[in-house]
């Protein structure tokens, strides 16, 4: 997830896993709440313009071991397999959900990618996990979203090995800050390494440790705090400012109706209350395993 967000409520921590329990997100490995990659702009009450771009990580973990684990009619079998095969395509690099590989690989000729954003994506696809990545359109996408709105505050929550944060720190102002939330200190090694490497680290503020204590920290004294990392990301960004969600779509198992393993409903009921949330606007896009954009509309 990413969000914008004021100066002053810069300081993160966070706990991704009890942003999807709580949320009804998938838990583990991104993080939760869906799988995001929620892209929230925007601070909480704030006198001041906030200009901040928080990002969170995906809602989804994409652990395989999640991913067979459905009823067990015919239906559901070719529907698990679909999805087996659509995160291992996602695992070796094609990341955009329905595309065929030569729709793929045109789109991604048609990304501008920085040399160093592409240094990186090859060395995470040799890594564990790699299909976590955002793919180079969702990045790109990300990006844009943070310079149309003059983000100048940041937050991730899931950086994984990097990608869509290095995305986002290099479409910052020199003034710009990103506070990127990561538990796995691994993943942060490579990722610093490519912060380095293009000249960002001076605008990422690592974050290592659950994205919810990060969070809850930016919070200022709030008591009031709530369970999830949508809503906690929700008083962080300003009026006006977006949460970006990935893996909204799940590989599709989201609008199967014979799939129904724990980690599907909860997307699907995250999506719902998103439907359902007058909070914010939404926009639901399909790109790499969709991303649900949300604008925040109204104080909380
Ligand atoms: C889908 S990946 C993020 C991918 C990233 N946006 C990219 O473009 O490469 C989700 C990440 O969230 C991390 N994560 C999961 N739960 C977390 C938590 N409670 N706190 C912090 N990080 C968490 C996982 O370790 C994983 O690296």
């Amino acid at each position: 997830m990413w969000g914008l967000v004021d100066a002053k409520l810069i300081r993160v921590s966070t706990t991704m896993r009890r942003f999807a329990s709580a949320s009804s997100l998938p838990p583990p490995a991104p993080a939760t709440a869906a799988q995001a990659a929620a892209l929230r702009f925007g601070s909480a009450a704030t006198t001041r313009v906030p200009r901040a771009l928080a990002l969170t990580a995906s809602t989804c973990p994409w652990h395989r071991r999640h991913l067979c684990s459905s009823s067990s009619s015919s239906s559901s079998a070719a529907a698990a397999a679909a999805t087996a095969a659509a995160v291992e395509e996602a695992r070796q690099g094609r990341k955009q959900l329905g595309a065929t590989t030569q729709l793929y690989e045109y789109l991604l000729a048609n990304v501008r990618e920085h040399p160093v954003l592409k240094e990186l994506r090859e060395e995470t696809a040799a890594m564990r996990g790699s299909q976590m990545q955002v793919s180079p359109a969702q990045a790109q996408l990300l990006a844009m979203l943070a310079q149309i709105l003059g983000a100048q505050r940041c937050i991730e929550v899931g950086v994984y090995t990097g990608y869509s944060s290095l995305a986002v720190a290099l479409a910052l102002p020199e003034s710009g800050r990103l506070v990127a939330c990561e538990r796995d200190e691994r993943c942060l090694e490579v990722a610093k390494k490519y912060y380095q490497r293009a000249g960002v680290a001076h605008k990422v503020d690592v974050k290592h440790a659950l994205a919810a204590d990060s969070l809850k920290l930016l919070i200022d004294g709030d008591k009031r705090m709530y369970e999830e990392y949508y809503e906690l990301l929700l008083k962080l960004v300003r009026v006006g400012g977006l949460i970006v969600i990935d893996n909204v779509l799940w590989y599709g198992r989201v609008a199967d109706p014979l799939v129904n393993d724990r980690k599907t409903i909860s997307i699907r009921n995250f999506n719902k209350k998103l439907l359902e949330d007058n909070r914010v606007s939404i926009s639901m896009v399909p790109i790499g395993d969709g991303m649900t954009i949300c604008r925040k509309l109204v104080d909380t």
